[in-house]
C-alpha cells in the first residue's frame, strides 16, 4: 500500500506487541507509521489509526480521547489488553469504529482495518464527494473538440502528434486513444525521450544484442518490440537530437528497425503517438527538427489548449479531483467553497491540469474533513496575469496610446463584468451580490456591454 491509499497510523504501541503487529501489517502489504500524541507528523498520509490502550486507566481511555480530539475524523480502531466493559462502551461513544482485544486475531484485525477503510469511503456522510474519477475530464467546448479528435484518432492507425503546454493532458490523451482503439487489448508502451540519455535512447527504443556495447551482457528487447501489436507513445519528442531523429524517421517509414549490434532487420506493428510541449513548426523553421519527420509524425495533429483558455473546465476538474482525493486518501472533503472555486477559475494555471490536481490534493490534505476554503497559489500568483488581467493591461495601454482615455472606464467596466461572470460560472445573482448592486442594475449594465449570459 503506498501513501496514496493511506498508511495505518500506530499510536501507543510499544515493545513486543509492535513486532507482532508490524509483521501482520507487512504480510498484508500495508504501510504503517508510528505517531505520538505530541508529534502527529505524517497524519496527512493516514487512512486508519490503531490506538493501543491498556485497561489500567479504567474507566477512562486517555490516549484514545486525546487522539480523537486532535485527529479529527480519521477512522480509528482501539486495541486493548484487559479492557473493561465501560471502556469498550466509552470507546464506541467517543467514535472508535471498532474495539479489538488482545490477543489479536490476525483475521479479525485485517477485517476491522478493511472495514474502517471502506467506511472511510462508504461512510454515512452522504454529502462527501466520492464519484468515480474517469481518466480524462472536462466539459468546455474546447476540450469537447479535443475528445472528438481523440475519437477520430482511435478509429484509425495514423501517427498522432499531441501538442500543448506541460500538464494539459497529452499523456492521458495518448492513453485514451489507445484504450479506445482496436489495439486496446495489446500493449501500451510509453517512453519519455528526454528522461533517457541520448546515448541510451537508441538501445532503449530499438533493443540490442549481446556484446553490442560494454554492458550488453544479454540480448534485450527494445520498447518498439515490446509495443508490437499495440501503441507506442514517444513523449517529449521535441528534444531529441537531429542524429536520432534520422533513425526514428527510418523506422517510421517502413516500421522496420535493427536491434543495436544486429544486422538482421526486424519489423514491429506499432501505432505511434508522439507528444511535445514545444512548437515543432518553429523548431522545423529554426532547423532544430527535421521537416520530413515532423510531417511523418503529425499525420493527425491534435492540440490540447491550456487550462487558462478553457476556464469552464476548472470547476468540473476541481470536483473530480476532490472525489479522487477522498477515494485515494480516505479523506472526507465535502466541497470547495464558492470563493475558492472562483479564485481557481480566475487563476492562470501555468502548470495546467497537473497543477490544479496538485492544488486540490494539497488543500484536501490540509483540510481533511469538510469544505476546502482556499488554495495556496505561488506567491503573487493571484495578482498574476490571468487572461482577463492581460487584456485589461493591454486595453489601458491602447487607450492611452490612442488618446481614448475618456471611453476607458466604460470599457474597463465591460471587461470587469465579463471576468466576474466567468469567475462565478455565469451566476448573475452572485455577481450582483459581490458588486453590491441589484440584479436589475446588473442586468442593465450587462445589456449595455452586450453581455447577455444567462444563469
Ligand atoms: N483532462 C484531464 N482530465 C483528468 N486529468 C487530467 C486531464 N488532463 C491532465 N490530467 C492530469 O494532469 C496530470 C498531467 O497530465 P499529463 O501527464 O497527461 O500531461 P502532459 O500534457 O503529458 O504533461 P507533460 O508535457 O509535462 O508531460 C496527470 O495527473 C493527469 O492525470
Amino acid at each position: 500500500m503506498d501513501t496514496m491509499t493511506g498508511n495505518v497510523m500506530l499510536i501507543g504501541w510499544h515493545g513486543y506487541e509492535c513486532k507482532k503487529l508490524e509483521q501482520r501489517l507487512r504480510d498484508q502489504g500495508l504501510a504503517f507509521e508510528y505517531v505520538s500524541l505530541e508529534n502527529m507528523a505524517g497524519m496527512e498520509k493516514a487512512a486508519v489509526a490503531l490506538v493501543r490502550e491498556s485497561g489500567v486507566d479504567a474507566p477512562r481511555l486517555p490516549r484514545l480521547e486525546a487522539f480523537l480530539e486532535s485527529s479529527g475524523h480519521l477512522p480509528t480502531l482501539l486495541v486493548g489488553e484487559g479492557l473493561m466493559p465501560e471502556q469498550v462502551i466509552l470507546a464506541t461513544r467517543l467514535g472508535a469504529l471498532d474495539v479489538l482485544t488482545d490477543p489479536l486475531c490476525p483475521e479479525q484485525l485485517m477485517k476491522a482495518i478493511d472495514e474502517a477503510r471502506a467506511g472511510c469511503i462508504d461512510g454515512d456522510e452522504t454529502d462527501v464527494l466520492r464519484e468515480d474519477c474517469p481518466a480524462i475530464l472536462g466539459t468546455s467546448a474546447q476540450i469537447l473538440s479535443v475528445y472528438k479528435q481523440l475519437g477520430v484518432a482511435a478509429s484509425n492507425d495514423l501517427n498522432v502528434l499531441l501538442t500543448g503546454e506541460t500538464g494539459v493532458g497529452k499523456e492521458v490523451s495518448a492513453y485514451c486513444i489507445h484504450r479506445h482503439s482496436s489495439r486496446a487489448r495489446q500493449p501500451y508502451v510509453a517512453i519519455n525521450c528526454t528522461a533517457i540519455p541520448e546515448g541510451l535512447l537508441e538501445a532503449e527504443l530499438f533493443g540490442y544484442t549481446r556484446g553490442a556495447y560494454t554492458n550488453a551482457v544479454t540480448d534485450s528487447v527494445g520498447r518498439i518490440e515490446s509495443a508490437h501489436g499495440g501503441t507506442l507513445l514517444l513523449d517529449e519528442i521535441g528534444d531529441m537530437s537531429l542524429a536520432f531523429q534520422a533513425k526514428l524517421l527510418r523506422f517510421l517509414e517502413d516500421r522496420q528497425f535493427h536491434r543495436l549490434g544486429d544486422s538482421e532487420p526486424r519489423a514491429a506493428d506499432v501505432r505511434v503517438i508522439a507528444a511535445t510541449n514545444r512548437n515543432l513548426e518553429q523548431d522545423v523553421e529554426a532547423g532544430r527538427f527535421r521537416q520530413d519527420l515532423y510531417y511523418r509524425l503529425s499525420q493527425l495533429p491534435i492540440h490540447i489548449p491550456p487550462l487558462r483558455e478553457r476556464p469552464a473546465d476548472v470547476r468540473p476538474l476541481l470536483r473530480a479531483f476532490v472525489s479522487d482525493v477522498n477515494l485515494n486518501l480516505g479523506l472526507r472533503i465535502t466541497d470547495i467553497s464558492e470563493p475558492a472555486q472562483a479564485a481557481a477559475v480566475a487563476y492562470h494555471w501555468p502548470g495546467n491540469v497537473r497543477e490544479l490536481k496538485n492544488a486540490v490534493y494539497q488543500a484536501a490534505v490540509r483540510t481533511r474533513v469538510g469544505s476546502i476554503n482556499g488554495f495556496s497559489f505561488p506567491d503573487g500568483a493571484n495578482r498574476g496575469d490571468t487572461h482577463a488581467e492581460t487584456a485589461l493591461t493591454a486595453l489601458i495601454q491602447r487607450a492611452i496610446a490612442g488618446g481614448r482615455v475618456k471611453e476607458l472606464l466604460d470599457e474597463v467596466e465591460g471587461l470587469t463584468l465579463q471576468s466576474l461572470l466567468e469567475a462565478f460560472a455565469g451566476n448573475r445573482s452572485r455577481v450582483a451580490e459581490e458588486l453590491g448592486m441589484s440584479r436589475n442594475t446588473l442586468r442593465a449594465r450587462l445589456r449595455l456591454h452586450g453581455l447577455q449570459m444567462e444563469q
